[in-house]
C-alpha cells in the first residue's frame, strides 16, 4: 500500500462528496473522543459510511481502548477500518485482531519533543497486531493528540518509517503547501490532513483539498520512481 491519501474530520455528506470528488482515498470520522467534541452524530457518520463505494474507505478515528468495545462500535457503524488514538495496550490490539481479524487497524504514534524511545517501543510491541501506524502531533498547550494543525519533528517520523515493519501514514499540520516536502523527506506510505484543508468556517475548502491531493500524488509518484 503506497501513496494513500486520507482526509479526516468529515462533517457531513456534502463534505464527504467533495473529498471523494477531489480524489482522496480514505475519509476519517472522529467519534467517541474524550472531550465529546465530535463534528457529527454517529447516526449521520454511519449513513455516510454506508454510501462510500468500495474503492474508498471510511475510517473511524477514536480514543476507545477496549477491544470488545471497538469491535462492537465498528460493527454498529458498518466500517472496516479504525484509527486508534488512545493508549491502547498491545494485549487489547492482539485481542482486537483475534475477535475482528478483517478489521483494518491504524495505531497512532503521537510525536512529542523527546519520546522517540517510547514510540519505538510501541512499534515493536504492537506491529504484529496493527496494519498501519499514523504519526501525529501533540499540542502541549491543550493536551490534544490530533487535529492540532501543528507540525512535529519530521526526523522522528522518518525514523519511525525506517524501523516500522508496517506502513506509516504521516499526519500533523500537513497542508497543500507542505505535503510534497513531507513525502520527500519522510517517505511515508500515506498522508492525512484535517485542519490544514479547512476554510475560515471550519469546513473543507475544495481548492485546498484539490491541491493537497495533486501535490501528494505527484510527490508519491516522484518518490516511487526514485525508489525504483
Ligand atoms: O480529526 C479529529 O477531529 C481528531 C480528533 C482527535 C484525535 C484525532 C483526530 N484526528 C486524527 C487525524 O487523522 C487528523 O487528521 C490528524 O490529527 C491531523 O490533523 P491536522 O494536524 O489538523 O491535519
Amino acid at each position: 500500500m503506497h501513496g494513500l491519501i486520507q482526509v479526516a474530520g468529515i462533517i457531513d455528506q456534502a463534505e464527504a462528496d467533495l473529498i471523494i470528488e477531489e480524489g482522496a482515498d480514505w475519509l476519517g470520522f472522529a467519534l467517541r473522543l474524550p472531550k465529546k467534541n465530535e463534528d457529527l452524530s454517529e447516526a449521520d457518520a454511519a449513513a455516510i459510511v454506508k454510501a462510500i463505494q468500495p474503492e474508498h474507505k471510511g475510517v473511524i478515528i477514536t480514543y476507545l481502548t477496549d477491544a470488545d468495545e471497538i469491535k462492537g462500535f465498528c460493527t454498529d457503524m458498518g466500517v472496516g477500518a479504525i484509527q486508534l488514538h488512545g493508549d491502547v495496550t498491545p494485549e487489547q490490539l492482539r485481542r482486537l485482531r483475534t475477535i475482528a481479524p478483517d478489521l483494518y487497524v491504524l495505531k497512532s504514534l503521537v510525536v512529542k519533543s523527546d519520546n522517540i524511545d517510547e514510540l519505538s517501543k510501541i512499534v515493536e510491541s504492537s506491529s504484529e497486531w496493527v496494519d498501519m501506524f499514523i504519526t501525529d502531533s501533540f499540542n502541549p498547550a491543550t493536551g490534544a493528540k490530533g487535529a492540532t494543525g501543528l507540525l512535529h519533528d519530521w526526523n522522528v517520523s522518518a525514523e519511525l518509517v525506517r524501523i516500522s515493519p508496517r506502513p506509516l501514514m504521516m499526519a500533523g499540520g500537513l497542508n497543500p503547501d507542505n505535503v510534497a516536502d513531507a513525502i520527500e523527506q519522510v517517505r511515508p506510505a500515506a498522508v492525512d490532513a484535517h485542519t490544514g484543508l479547512e476554510d475560515s468556517t471550519g469546513r473543507k475548502d475544495r481548492l485546498k483539498v484539490r491541491k493537497f491531493v495533486q501535490e501528494a500524488r505527484r510527490a508519491f509518484a516522484r518518490t516511487a520512481d526514485e525508489q525504483g
